[in-house]
């Protein structure tokens, strides 16, 4: 199996739902976004998928998110817009996208500070 990753941003406003402390203060992060996917396979030129193919789907779906306040856009109108379920929430997205015979998303890990990071992965 090879595993391939790109690694992008987007920037959003958010404030934590349920959650006692700042953060349930609205407030902003510049997120990374880190997407991996798996293939079992190579096409003829080597590429299990084209990293282009692969970051420009990528930053179209980040665009969803992009310079919103998280908590309007479902599901985060009910769910807190966490580390975690942003991760969840980009890991279903992107597995609609770029899911086939071939390729399958496994991991997505969401930073939203260069020190604290989520990952929701396929297992
Ligand atoms: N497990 C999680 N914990 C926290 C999350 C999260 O998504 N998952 N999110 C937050 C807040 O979004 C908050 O903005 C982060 O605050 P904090 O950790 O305090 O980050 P700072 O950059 O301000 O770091 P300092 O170390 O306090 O300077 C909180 N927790
Ligand atoms: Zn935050």
């Amino acid at each position: 199996m090879y595993h391939l990753t790109v690694y992008t941003h987007f920037a959003a406003a958010h404030n934590l739902i349920n959650y006692q402390g700042d953060c349930e203060n609205l407030h902003g992060h510049n997120w990374k976004v880190e997407v991996t996917v798996s293939a079992r396979e190579l096409d003829k030129a080597g590429l299990g998928i084209d990293f282009k193919i692969l970051k420009s789907e990528t930053k179209e779906v980040l665009g969803l998110l992009d310079h919103k306040y998280l908590n309007e856009l479902p599901p985060f109108t009910e769910i807190s817009p966490s580390s975690e379920n942003l991760s969840r929430f980009l890991f279903e997205k992107l597995s609609e996208t770029f899911n086939n015979d071939n390729v399958r998303v496994t991991k997505v890990n969401v930073w939203e500070s260069d020190y604290a990071c989520a990952s929701y992965t396929a297992d």
